[in-house]
């Protein structure tokens, strides 16, 4: 398709550590905020009368009191709107849910309502996690089980390997800034250089596999030399085991499972 100007939203990732989000309602649609929203270490204020929590809401506010206060009533108006950093609604009353999208604006806070797109700032989407990975699959409001959809054909071309490996990058990143601490300027160029050059020589895997002692090795041999050295060089091997996201994993199992019974069938056959 031909690359659009206009029409689309801006994909970011949001840092809501220590925040304050006012979710109104508590039904299904709320429990899949929640779930999505305790990862991003936010402060989550709940208010919905106890008779509609879906059994997920009532859990995760049952399993986190330290970061969900839960308010058992109804929305009472414009006050609950106070020191609130983003508000989301997810209510089966349309008015209530347009009047706090009106609430919100005027008081400057970005605000979704579940069931008003034209009323959100920002929509929610799909999404697959793997460690520091994410993945936000959006239609922009077109198609939501499509965005489901992609999501799944998007999760079978995943290794499972790419939260681990991207760990471990951070990690030595963190390392390399320490050793060649500065922002910007020549070294800040030859630390991106460097890193570029690490991730573009190195398979998946092998990056998953460094350990402390490969890493020094990397900064000691490698950047203070202005090279790359090879993961066997550092002291790498494939031995070592390396652990697969859980959400992926199976699926990859399940087709390593189906392709040793088509062997099996294709050997019997002969
Ligand atoms: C605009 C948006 C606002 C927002 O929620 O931020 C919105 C709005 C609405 N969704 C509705 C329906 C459904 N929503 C889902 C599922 C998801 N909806 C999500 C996001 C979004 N939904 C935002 C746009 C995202 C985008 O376009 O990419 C996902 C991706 C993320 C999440 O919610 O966390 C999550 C899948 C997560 C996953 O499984 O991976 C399903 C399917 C299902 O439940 O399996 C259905 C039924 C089938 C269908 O309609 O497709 C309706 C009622 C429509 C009606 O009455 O007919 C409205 C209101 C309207 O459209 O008027
Ligand atoms: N964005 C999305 O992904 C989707 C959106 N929807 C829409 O989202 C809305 C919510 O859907 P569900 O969570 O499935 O509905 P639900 O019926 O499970 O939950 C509604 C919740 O709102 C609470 N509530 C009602 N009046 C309230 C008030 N005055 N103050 C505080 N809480 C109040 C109820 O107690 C209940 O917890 C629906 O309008 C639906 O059309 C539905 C599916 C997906």
């Amino acid at each position: 398709m031909a690359p659009t100007v206009g029409g689309g939203s801006l994909l970011v990732a949001w840092q809501l550590k220590g925040k304050n989000i006012l979710i109104v309602g508590g039904g299904e649609v709320a429990s899949q905020r929640i779930d999505s929203l305790l990862t991003t270490d936010a402060h989550l204020v709940v208010v919905s009368p106890n008779v509609g929590l879906n059994p997920r809401t009532k859990q995760f506010i049952e399993e986190h009191p330290d970061r969900i206060t839960y308010h058992d009533r109804s929305f009472s108006g414009v006050e609950e709107l106070d020191a609130m950093d983003m508000v989301l609604t997810a209510l089966d009353d349309v008015e209530l849910s347009r009047n706090i999208c009106i609430m919100s604006r005027n008081a400057h806070i970005p605000v979704n309502a579940a069931d008003i797109p034209d009323s959100c700032d920002f929509y929610f989407g799909s999404q697959i996690r793997d460690g520091p990975l994410q993945i936000m699959i959006s239609t922009n409001g077109n198609g939501p089980r499509m965005a489901n959809l992609v999501k799944r054909k998007l999760q079978k071309a995943l290794s499972g390997f790419e939260g681990q490996t991207i760990t471990k990058v951070g990690a030595l990143r963190t390392q390399l800034k320490i050793r060649a601490p500065g922002v910007g300027g020549e070294l800040g160029k030859r630390r991106m250089k460097w890193m570029t050059n690490l991730c573009n020589a190195w398979k998946e895997e092998e990056l998953a596999l460094m350990d402390d002692t490969m890493m020094q090795k990397l900064l000691d041999d490698g950047w203070e030399n202005d090279c790359v050295p090879s993961f066997s060089k550092v002291g790498g091997s494939r031995r070592l085991n390396i652990s697969r996201c859980p959400a992926i994993a199976p699926t990859l199992g399940f087709f390593a499972g189906a392709l040793c019974t088509l062997l099996v069938v294709l050997v019997r056959r002969r």
